[in-house]
C-alpha cells in the first residue's frame, strides 16, 4: 500500500464517518486518516481530495485540497451556483427567508438563481401578486424562474443550459419542492419526495443527507431543507455590500462607508422613498444589521 500513488477525487457523499469519493468514474469508500480534526477541517461533500486506496473499492482520505467556497447549511464545498427553491405556499413565501439566503450566498460568492414552486396552488389574483415579487428580484439583477410561465420544453432546455458544467446546490425550506424538481429534470433519479402535511407535522425531512449527482452534464446537490439559519460571518458595517441594489448605488451616498441608516443624503434612502428600492428588502437589511450588530463577537478561526 505504501507505494500506491495518491489518487485525486471528489467527495460525493458523506455518511457516518465514511466519505464516498468519485475518481475516474468509480466510487471509493474512504475514511479520514491524518490530523483533519487538529486542522479543524471537516471533509465536506464537494471537496476535492487526495486519497490512497487500500483495495479495489476502499481507501483512506489523506488531504482536502483548498476550497473555492463552502457553506455550513447545507454543508457543501466548491459550488458555482445555488438554485433557491422557493415555494409560494405550503410553506408560505417569506421575504425574510429568501433575503437571508441571498445574503448568505452573496457572502460566499455563490450565484443564486431563484426558482418558484407551487404556483399551481395560487388563484389568479395571488398569481398576479407573485409576479410582482418575481419582478422585484429580477430588477435587483437576480435570475428568477417562474415555471408556470414556461412550457415544459423551454424549461427543460433552460435547465440544460443552467446545469451544464456547473456544480449547483439545490437549497430551500423543507417541503419547498427540491426533490420534486430534481425528479422532473432528471426522472431517472427517483428521489423520494415527502407529502407536505406529513412532512411538516412530524417535523421530518424527506431528504436527510447531502449528496452529489450527475444531472444534465453538471453536478447537482440535493440538500435537506433547513430549520435554522447560517450564521452570517461578517461585520454589520459590511452587510450593505451583499444587497446588490444598495452596493450599486452607494457611490451616490454623501458619506463613504454610509450604512444607509441614519446618515444624511443617503442615496439608498432616497431610492427607498421613491419606491425604487423595495421596502421589504430595506426592512430585512435593517433586521439583519441589528442581529449582526447585537451578537457577541465572533473570533475568526484564521
Ligand atoms: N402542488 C404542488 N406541489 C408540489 C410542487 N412541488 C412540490 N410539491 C409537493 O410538495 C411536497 C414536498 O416536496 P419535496 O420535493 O419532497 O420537497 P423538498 O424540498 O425536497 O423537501 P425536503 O426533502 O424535506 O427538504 C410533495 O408532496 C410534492 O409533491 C408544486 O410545484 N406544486
Ligand atoms: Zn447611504
Amino acid at each position: 500500500m505504501r507505494g500506491d500513488l495518491l489518487k485525486k477525487g471528489k467527495i460525493y457523499q458523506s455518511l457516518s464517518g465514511f466519505y464516498d469519493v468519485l475518481c475516474d468514474e468509480k466510487i471509493y469508500r474512504t475514511r479520514a486518516r491524518g490530523n483533519f480534526r487538529k486542522k479543524k477541517i471537516t471533509p465536506t461533500v464537494g471537496d476535492d481530495v487526495e486519497f490512497q486506496t487500500t483495495n479495489e473499492n476502499e481507501g483512506y482520505l489523506l488531504n482536502v485540497l483548498p476550497r473555492r467556497n463552502s457553506l455550513v447549511r447545507p454543508p457543501i464545498a466548491n459550488i458555482d451556483q445555488a438554485l433557491l427553491v422557493t415555494s409560494a405556499v405550503e410553506p408560505d413565501f417569506s421575504y425574510n427567508l429568501l433575503d437571508r439566503q441571498l445574503v448568505s450566498l452573496e457572502i460566499n460568492n455563490i450565484k443564486p438563481i431563484i426558482y418558484f414552486t407551487k404556483l399551481d396552488l395560487l388563484d389568479d389574483s395571488k398569481m398576479e401578486n407573485f409576479k410582482k415579487i418575481q419582478q422585484s428580484y429580477e430588477k435587483i439583477g437576480y435570475q428568477t424562474i417562474l415555471p408556470s410561465l414556461m412550457d415544459k420544453e423551454k424549461l427543460d432546455s433552460l435547465f440544460h443550459e443552467i446545469l451544464k458544467n456547473k456544480e449547483t446546490v439545490f437549497m430551500g425550506q423543507t417541503g419547498a419542492g427540491k426533490s420534486t424538481l430534481l425528479n422532473q429534470i432528471s426522472p431517472g433519479l427517483q428521489l423520494q419526495t415527502g407529502e407536505i402535511s406529513k412532512v411538516l407535522n412530524r417535523g421530518k425531512h424527506t431528504t436527510r443527507k447531502v449528496s452529489l449527482m450527475k444531472v444534465n452534464g453538471g453536478l447537482v446537490a440535493d440538500t435537506p431543507g433547513f430549520s435554522s439559519y447560517d450564521v452570517l460571518n461578517i461585520d454589520a458595517q459590511y452587510l450593505r455590500n451583499y444587497f446588490p441594489e444598495f452596493k450599486n448605488n452607494a457611490h451616490e451616498c454623501k458619506f463613504r462607508g454610509c450604512v444607509h441608516i441614519n446618515e444624511p443624503n443617503c442615496k439608498i434612502k432616497e431610492l427607498l422613498s421613491d419606491g425604487l428600492i423595495e421596502q421589504t428588502r430595506y426592512d430585512n437589511y435593517l433586521n439583519l444589521y441589528n442581529i449582526i450588530k447585537d451578537r457577541k463577537p465572533i473570533y475568526n478561526k484564521k
